[in-house]
């Protein structure tokens, strides 16, 4: 009676069955989840369940055959999932003569985790789609740093990022100022703090103030009805980074100033002053010092940015930085388009012999334009820009000047030819992997390779 209420009452479904798996006692509403009418099952067997499809498996007949506690999942006609469990009693002689199994609806449950697993791989997705943005944007996988010069600046970076003190980045166009920027502010203590970039040749002089300053609701005609915060505000705790600073018209410079000097800033038609805390770094492709010469660059100014300047070598003072900027680039670009392209070792070698006045920008560019627009799988001197082949050859010209100097001044055409010979065969030799690469570098044979490579081998 007791035991029949308990069974009732349970939450779990109870069903136990003899040694034959005849269902002795079960509680009636949890058989819906099997879709079988309830009284229907008292006195059937599990193994004629099981035949019909109701039951499978059975988590009775299951121990009966195992003859010990197991747990299973099972999966219902009517989409259930459900979680059973079941034990075996024995009598004193040690034989099996009843199974209880408790079954437990788990579908709710079995969904959220399946969701949750679902939630999980997206949000690993989202991460690892950010961490590739930030990394793109912060620079930092492909940040390329071989030569002396470059790893210099690193250490001076380093040195003073943890600072509050002003840099102002030096060098000519496209070297890397705005990313060295980037670099100094993730090493400092401002890291999870903005950083603010405000490039002073692309805001109109008509709109610098509200830009930099902000304004308040009404104070500006066509501004926003509610106001702006302006982008000194924006880099409240984290750094402003004030980029070709040279391009900012003397009148702009007395207000940068002002606020530079004070660090608080009053929207415009704000009555409020807001003090503001951030690091200021600056960067400049111009000669500012000239500048204050010429009267167009403020001396204050100058020396409230000129605390501790960096300069950033273009490409051509760091040589070292070429061939593997090229390669990266060429592997970067290989992935964003999904493209599988090379580099002739010629072509290889006129784009490292090239003085690169645009720098890395440059380099950027080009590499990404041959990618998109040559459709051979290698890409040849033939494709490469006139301007960058006809100023590497005339590089090359230059430098033949040398093996008349070499020769002494004297005109002897056969040692002259050797010369450039043996050079051409050391440098085909360096940079192409086989004979065969060799011979369509240097536009001969292949045999014609090996015997001349045996001629000059003490040469190589
Ligand atoms: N060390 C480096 N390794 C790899 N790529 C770099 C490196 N430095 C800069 N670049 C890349 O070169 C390009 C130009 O860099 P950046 O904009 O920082 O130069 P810049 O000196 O600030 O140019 P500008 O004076 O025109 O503002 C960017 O695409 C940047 O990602």
């Amino acid at each position: 009676m007791e035991l029949n209420k308990i069974i009732e009452t349970s939450n779990n479904n109870i069903t136990i069955t003899d040694e034959k798996g005849i269902i002795l006692r079960s509680n009636r509403e949890h058989w819906a989840i099997y879709d079988m009418q309830p009284d229907t099952y008292i006195g059937t067997s599990v193994y004629q369940l099981e035949k019909e499809g109701l039951l499978s498996p059975s988590i009775n007949a299951i121990v009966l055959k195992e003859k010990k506690f197991t747990r299973i999942m099972q999966h219902t006609r009517t989409g259930r999932v459900v979680m059973s469990t079941g034990y075996p009693l024995f009598n004193k002689e040690g034989h099996l003569v009843r199974v209880i199994s408790y079954s437990q609806d788990q579908t709710e449950i079995w969904k959220l985790q399946e969701q949750y697993e679902e939630l999980q791989r997206k949000v690993k997705g989202y991460q690892t789609e950010v961490e590739d943005l930030r990394e793109k944007e912060l620079g930092h996988h492909s940040f390329i740093a071989r030569s002396n010069q470059t790893q210099q600046i690193l250490k001076t970076i380093q040195n003073v990022a943890k600072t509050d003190a002003t840099i102002l980045f030096l060098g000519p166009s496209g070297v890397g100022k705005s990313t060295f920027a980037r670099a100094l502010h993730n090493q400092s203590n401002r890291i999870k703090e903005p950083f603010i970039e405000v490039n002073c040749s692309t805001i109109p002089e008509s709109l610098f103030e509200s830009e930099i300053f902000g304004y308040e609701p009404g104070s500006f005609t066509g501004g926003n009805k509610q106001g702006r915060q302006g982008l000194i505000e924006q880099a409240d705790s984290g750094t402003l980074f004030l980029d070709e600073i040279g391009e900012l018209p003397l009148a702009l410079q007395a207000k940068l100033l002002k606020v530079l000097q004070e660090k608080k800033i009053k929207r415009i038609g704000g009555k409020k002053e807001r003090l503001i805390n951030f690091r200021l770094i600056a960067a400049t492709n111009q000669d500012l010092e000239k500048m204050v010469n010429e009267g167009k660059f403020r001396l204050d100014l100058y020396y409230r940015l000129n605390v501790i300047p960096i300069q950033i070598p273009s490409l051509l003072e760091r040589k070292e930085d070429i061939p593997i900027l090229i390669q990266h680039y060429l592997q970067k670009t290989n992935d964003k388009y999904q493209t599988l392209k090379k580099l002739h070792p010629s072509t290889y070698e006129v784009l490292t012999h090239y003085e690169w006045p645009g720098n890395i920008r440059e380099l950027e560019n080009l590499i990404e334009r041959l990618i998109l627009t040559i459709d051979e799988p290698a890409i040849y001197p033939k494709h490469l820009p006139l301007a960058i082949t006809g100023a590497v050859e005339q590089n090359e010209d230059s430098s033949s000047f040398s093996i008349e100097q070499e020769l002494n001044g004297k005109q002897d055409l056969k040692k002259t030819l050797e010369k450039i010979e043996i050079q051409l065969i050391a440098k085909a030799y360096k940079q192409c992997k086989t004979t065969y690469e060799m011979a369509d570098y240097l536009g001969i044979s292949q045999p014609s390779v090996i015997y001349k490579l045996k001629k000059y081998k003490e040469h190589l």
